[in-house]
């Protein structure tokens, strides 16, 4: 479904700050895949995201959607296809607005015509789809997003996202701001979507135990590259020691990723 063929990025190419973010990396994504990313610090996990989003063009390298090249289609062009969230939950929604309005609006993406209005209908559709973060959120449809809380509006963003029908996810560390509770509900509810919906998604976490218990696959990347690639029942059996293990036989390094290690540490 989506194809990464030998991406290289660098960032400020030929000057003294030049960075290689990814390095000739290739990826098969495929359809109804559910893919956990880990990886040190600076390791390119975002850029993979960014790459892939439209948000930069690779330095070297092809990106295909569904066979069709799309590495010079711009953003905007390619939010047709792709949701993103990411950390913040403040960006995925307007806070200005009531929610029904951003429900209304992300109802409309991708459609020019014919222009649906907010009507009964409408407020019943958007009823129904709310009722199931049972969050009680149905029930404030005319309040303003900036009224609720951080874990409410993540969650908004995760429903609206998956209402635009998009054909790939990106999660950027969508439940790191979040407390403990609200970020094991909404992993809970992303679980839910991406099968209810057969969503194709790709998630980065900095916390090993989710990237093995969520996910039918699972990547680790490293310096640019990917340096694991685990699916199936190797992925079931995974513990965080043998992640950690692997990573240290592999780069003969030891994992640099503080996050990971203390939220991995027993209390
Ligand atoms: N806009 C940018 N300009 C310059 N360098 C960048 C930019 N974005 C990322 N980099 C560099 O590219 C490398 C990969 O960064 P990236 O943010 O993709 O890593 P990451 O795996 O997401 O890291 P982390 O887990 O720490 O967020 C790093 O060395 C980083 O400093």
């Amino acid at each position: 479904m989506i194809e990464l063929q030998n991406i290289t990025h660098v960032f400020y190419p030929g000057t003294p700050d030049e960075r290689i973010a990814l390095k000739n990396l290739s990826l098969k994504v495929n359809k109804g895949d559910f893919i956990t990313i880990i990886g040190s610090n600076g390791a390119g996990k975002t850029t993979l995201f960014n790459l892939i989003a439209g948000t930069y063009r690779p330095s070297q390298g092809r990106i295909l959607i569904n066979d069709i090249d799309v590495t010079n289609t711009p953003e905007y062009k390619r939010a047709k296809y792709i949701g993103r969230i990411f950390q913040n939950p403040l960006l995925g929604t307007a806070s200005n607005m009531s929610l029904e309005d951003n429900m209304m609006i992300c109802y409309r993406k991708g459609f020019k015509w014919p222009v649906v209005s907010l009507n009964h209908a409408m407020r019943e559709k958007f009823r129904k789809e709310l009722e199931k973060l049972q969050m009680g959120l149905e029930h404030r449809m005319k309040d303003n997003l900036a009224l609720f809380s951080g874990g409410q509006r993540q969650a908004l963003t995760l429903l609206m996202m998956v209402l635009s029908r998009p054909e790939l996810i990106l999660l950027d560390e969508h439940t790191a701001a979040l407390d403990p509770k609200n970020a094991s509900k909404i992993l809970a509810l992303t679980k839910e979507f991406i099968e209810e919906y057969q969503l194709t998604a790709m998630m980065i976490t900095h916390n090993m135990t989710q990237a093995i218990e969520y996910g039918n696959r699972l990547l680790m990347m490293d310096e640019g590259e990917i340096i694991l690639d685990i699916s199936g029942e190797e992925k079931k059996n995974l513990t965080v020691e043998d992640l950690v293990e692997q990573f240290h036989r592999l780069r003969q390094k030891s994992y640099e990723d503080d996050r990971a290690l203390l939220s991995e540490k027993k209390p």
